[in-house]
């Protein structure tokens, strides 16, 4: 494919990470400010890896692409990777590749001004090398069901985890108390325990164990007490992915091509309990559903209101900038600090008080 001949500035954006709600809203956001402005944006597809390919695997978005019903679709019409770093790009005979070139190329190729990135911590780290390894101009919008970014109050598709996990516990809630059950949801977060913590409040958890504060069964198991003790035969118990087994190892699965990736520590929990307490105990593993849903309002708002001022950057020749929400509205920030600072659940936080002050607890 050959790039669109050019009047005025021409954009690259792209997605990348794992997905989540609300990054169309991003990509039509971007769109409209762009073309507001008289410009072309080109839509790189599967993030890094579409510089990658020759021909380079781009579509050009304007209005007619991005209106109608796309900004209340999940996922990316992009496409995305969180796969092959381009800097150690795994090759087929078993070696790693400095390929970081070969997309710096790609990107030239397309004759752009320069490149909005949609995606993550690692996302961040990978895009911003390259970008300052080729000299070229790139801003970031955070985007994370994790919501472990630091310096954004909020990244695009956390609200919508969370609203898909508490529709889950309260999915769960009836069933357990018809079978006098203790019901266990794994939830994602890789490694900050945001998801499980937000979703354990609004879902009527009793327990809530996220990566941050270590746990023992024995806390579990007489907060279970307590539950049965005022008369209530159920408990919902939330455990985050990243939580650690008693021995302080992460539970993860191996897939294919050798990746790892967080699951099973729900089980493992679900046992711990049964052994502990005698209840009929049941695990649900939430996984990527958390991912798929349609953007809550909140996150078409933020990904709406991130898209505009991301575009708005560019205009003013504002760069290794990430746009962040702060303080009930958009601000934006050097994007290294945001690679920087993880943001986990910080323990003196008004939310771990909350749960403190409804009597949940984290088996600490
Ligand atoms: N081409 C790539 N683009 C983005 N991430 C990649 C790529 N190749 C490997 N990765 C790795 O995948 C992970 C992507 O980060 P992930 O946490 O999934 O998304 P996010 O960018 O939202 O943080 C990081 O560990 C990163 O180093
Ligand atoms: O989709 P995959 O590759 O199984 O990855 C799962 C991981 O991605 C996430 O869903 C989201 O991670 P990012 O938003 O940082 O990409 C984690 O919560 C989870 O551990
Ligand atoms: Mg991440």
């Amino acid at each position: 494919m050959t790039a669109p001949t050019k009047a005025g500035k021409r954009i690259g954006i792209l997605t990348s990470g794992g997905d989540c709600a609300g990054l169309n809203a991003v990509i039509r956001a971007v769109v409209h400010r762009a073309t507001g402005y008289g410009w072309q944006v080109l839509g790189i597809k599967e993030g890094t890896q579409g510089l990658l390919q020759r021909p380079v695997q781009y579509q050009t978005l304007d209005l007619g692409s991005v209106d109608g019903h796309m900004m209340r679709q999940g996922g990316t019409i992009l496409g995305t990777t969180n796969r092959g770093d381009p800097f150690a790009y795994p090759m087929p005979d078993g070696t790693l590749k400095d390929r970081s070139d070969e997309i710096i190329g790609g990107y030239r190729e397309l004759g752009l001004d320069a490149l909005i990135g949609i995606g993550g911590d690692g996302s961040f780290a990978i895009l911003h090398k390259l970008a300052q390894k080729g000299g070229f101009p790139m801003v970031g919008v955070p985007k994370t069901i994790d919501n472990d970014l630091g310096k954004t109050e909020v990244s695009v598709g956390y609200d919508t985890a969370v609203a898909v996990a508490v529709e889950a516990l309260d999915r769960l809630q009836p069933t357990a108390a018809s079978h006098h059950r203790v019901m266990v949801l794994e939830v994602m977060g890789r490694d900050a325990g945001h998801i499980a913590l937000a979703a354990g409040i609004a879902g009527g958890a009793d327990v809530i164990l996220i990566p941050e504060i270590p746990y023992s069964i024995e806390s579990i198991a007489a907060k279970i007490q307590n539950v049965r003790d005022s008369g209530r035969n159920f408990a919902l118990v939330v455990v985050s992915e990243a939580v650690k087994t008693l021995e302080g190892t992460g539970v993860k699965k191996i897939l294919q091509g050798g990746e790892k990736r967080y699951g099973g520590i729900g089980d493992y929990i679900g046992e711990k309990i049964a052994d502990a307490t005698g209840a009929e105990t049941r695990v649900t593993v939430l996984g990527h559903v958390q991912r798929g849903s349609m953007p809550s309002p909140r996150d078409r708002l933020i990904a709406s209101a991130f898209g505009v001022h991301a575009v708005d950057l560019i205009a003013e020749g504002r760069f290794n900038r990430m746009v962040a929400w702060s303080n009930r509205g958009v601000i934006d920030v050097p994007i290294t600090e945001a690679i920087e600072h993880y943001s986990c659940v910080e323990l003196d936080g008004a939310l771990v008080k909350t749960a403190r002050g409804l009597n949940i607890s984290f088996g600490d």
